[in-house]
């Protein structure tokens, strides 16, 4: 990866940055899933390797698990831990009301359980996740692999009486096969366009047989951390609203930056 710099890359990295200031000594911390949430994990790793940080992390797929086991944090589940002070992961999109899509990456189950068992949610996102209206980013729809078609089936009949722009509902497949999740569960990806009613979608969407879970995060972020690949960060709270932060210079001059890039 030398020399490829990429403004995403700084973004990510800010906000990732930025977010592990919520994270106090003694912290149960819930560790998300994607590239945004593995940068996360790194720095959270230097800082309990470098600056003796104590904290136990809940991670929210295999994938993290074995991230924050190698940068150095001690990983618990989610029983042992009970409750979590914060959970900080990444989003496919997230909206004025901090509502979220997740799952791109497959792991939205256990980032909802994760995610609803903490005092607080953080996200962190590039700049680009933002958007008006949820929808664009194709919806992910957790089944269990018994009768998919038939959960597909009534899923498609369901979105005809809901307020969606696009109907398409396609099987998420790992090369030839359908993709499995961490529980051994399909994902279904809903092509919407653009979602009305997010808070009545999740709740439709669950009541259909064969559906786990969907990735419609509605009410349980409480912050984004907002990553800019010039080095800008801007916080959007809940209760807070838009604060504008300083910007970081250090991105390319930073040693977990510039190891990784390297
Ligand atoms: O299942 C994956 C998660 O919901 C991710 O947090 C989400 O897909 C964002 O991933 P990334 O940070 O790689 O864009």
């Amino acid at each position: 990866m030398t020399g490829q710099l990429s403004p995403i890359d700084k973004a990510k990295f800010v906000a990732a940055k930025k977010a592990v200031d919520y994270v106090e000594d003694g912290m149960r911390v819930g560790l998300g899933t994607g590239s945004t949430a593995a940068w996360m994990v790194r720095c959270l790793g230097e800082l309990v390797r470098e600056d003796g940080l104590k904290i136990r992390g809940v991670p929210t797929s295999t994938r993290t698990a074995e991230l924050a086991r190698e940068v150095g944090i001690e990983v618990i589940s989610l029983d042992e831990a009970k409750w979590l002070d914060l959970t900080i992961d990444g989003a496919d999109e997230f909206d004025g009301e901090l509502n979220l899509i997740k799952g791109g990456g497959g792991a939205l189950l256990q980032e909802k359980i994760v995610a609803t068992a903490s005092d607080q949610m953080i996200v962190i996102a590039d700049a680009a996740k933002e958007v008006g209206h949820l929808g664009a980013f194709p919806l992910p729809v957790e089944v269990i692999p018994f009768g998919w078609q038939t959960s597909r089936a009534l899923i498609e009949e369901m979105l005809i009486s809901v307020d969606v722009l696009g109907r398409d509902v396609t099987l998420r497949m790992n090369g030839d096969h359908p993709y499995v999740t961490d529980e051994g569960n399909h994902i279904l990806d809903l092509h919407l366009g653009r979602i009305g009613n997010a808070r009545q979608l999740a709740m439709v969407l669950n009541q259909i047989p064969g559906v786990v879970e969907n990735g419609l995060f509605v009410d349980i972020c409480d912050v984004v951390v907002i990553g800019h690949g010039d080095g800008r960060v801007v916080l959007r709270d809940i209760n807070e609203g838009t604060v504008e932060q300083d910007r970081l210079d250090f991105v390319e001059s930073d040693n977990l930056f510039k190891d990784m890039m390297d």
